[in-house]
């Protein structure tokens, strides 16, 4: 048993929904970014049926008007919300302000010339960091990044590891000794088809890391 959460990302399919829901990930994440494979333009009843209350639905964006996001926090009543665009600090302060229970998950594509200072200013605003490869599509690239640049990570905020992570990482996560790693988010290399995970191959990578 390991006190790391699990995010499931990409869900667009109620069996699929049903059935990865049944892993007990800590967090299932909708895509609201048209450009993305994944994209899901509507989270209906139907597929939040399946979604028991102690999971938390995400709703990943990307540069998306404010009032959107808001329109969809409450018609879906999201319970977090992962910004992967260059969404300003005005932005981030208006979603806190606006839902008092939010969480907030700030994603930044990492690589060797990332600046870490830039998440400073987002520090006393945002819930959760989250650290992705850096890549011209914003997210879901499948690519893994180098995990060793998060040396340079001074900030206390606990973060989210995302970007390829795949079932040969399990071991590799389990070795990271930092308390600040809140969470490990996985996607587009759990998948059978865009949107469609492989509920097998999650079921043996929430095994090997003994996520619960
Ligand atoms: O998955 C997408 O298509 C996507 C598109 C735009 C922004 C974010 C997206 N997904 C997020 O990207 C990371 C990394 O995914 P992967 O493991 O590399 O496939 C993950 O946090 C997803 O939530």
């Amino acid at each position: 048993m390991s006190s790391l959460k699990l995010k499931v990302c990409g869900m667009r399919l109620a069996v699929n929904i049903a059935a990865i829901a049944e892993l007990k990930p800590d967090y299932l994440g909708f895509i609201f970014y048209e450009k993305s494979p994944r994209f899901i333009s509507d989270v209906s009843a139907e597929l939040i049926k399946y979604i028991p209350s102690e999971i938390k639905t995400v709703g990943v964006f990307v540069d998306e008007d404010l009032e959107v996001v808001k329109k969809k926090v409450n018609l879906y009543q999201l319970k977090a919300v992962q910004l992967h665009g260059k969404e300003s600090l005005a932005y981030c302060k208006d979603l806190k302000s606006t839902f008092a229970d939010l969480e907030l998950i700030k994603a930044f594509g990492v690589d060797e010339d990332f600046d870490f200072e830039v998440l400073d200013a987002y520090n006393d605003i945002v819930d959760y960091f989250l650290f992705d490869t850096k890549t011209k599509a914003h997210g879901g690239s499948g690519k893994t990044f180098d995990w060793s640049i998060l040396e340079r990570y001074k900030l206390i905020k606990p973060y989210f590891l995302s970007g390829g992570i795949d079932l040969e990482h399990a071991a590799q996560i389990s070795n990271i000794y930092d308390e600040r790693l809140y969470a490990v988010d996985i996607n587009s290399r759990f998948e059978i088809e865009p949107g469609l995970k492989d509920v097998q191959r999650i079921s043996e990578f929430v095994k090997e890391m003994s996520l619960k």
